[in-house]
């Protein structure tokens, strides 16, 4: 799920009864350009949930849900509904629909180059040779 709070700062959106639902319906992470509560039920329950912030106040009377599966801009991403979303401590990246079997291919391309690196690396290679040898970033 994708979501945006369209820049409001004035309450949260998500919360620890939201997760629960979204559990409940399949759904197995959030990323919200917008705010969340209830951050330690949530770390708690497991679910993944990726936001820009925080805040104390709850959604009533402050936020409403105005439409879904709509085109949305979220962190100043354009998102489709159908596109890929992945989501880690890092950072989140969104995949267009269309280019989905690409980008897929290339990102395998690159973790096994990392993984041979990361091999060679444990066995003493030096950082310069093994980025000659694998150019895996
Ligand atoms: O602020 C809200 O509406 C969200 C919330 O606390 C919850 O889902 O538990
Ligand atoms: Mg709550």
């Amino acid at each position: 799920m994708i979501v945006t709070t369209n820049g409001s700062t004035n309450s949260s959106f998500w919360g620890e009864l939201l997760s629960t639902v979204a559990i409940e319906k399949g759904s197995r992470s959030v990323v919200i350009d917008g705010f969340t509560r209830d951050s330690r039920p949530i770390i708690e329950l497991g679910f993944p949930t990726f936001t820009s912030g925080f805040h104390p106040y709850d959604s009533k009377g402050r936020l409403d849900v105005i439409d879904y599966k709509v085109p949305i801009e979220c962190g100043r991403v354009k998102v489709h509904n159908g596109d890929l979303v992945f989501a880690y401590f890092d950072g989140i990246v969104v995949i267009p629909q269309a280019h989905r079997e690409e980008v897929f291919e290339k990102a395998l391309q690159k973790v096994e180059a990392e993984n041979k690196m990361r091999e060679e690396l444990k066995k003493g290679m030096g950082i310069i040779e093994a980025h000659k040898k694998y150019d895996a970033l």
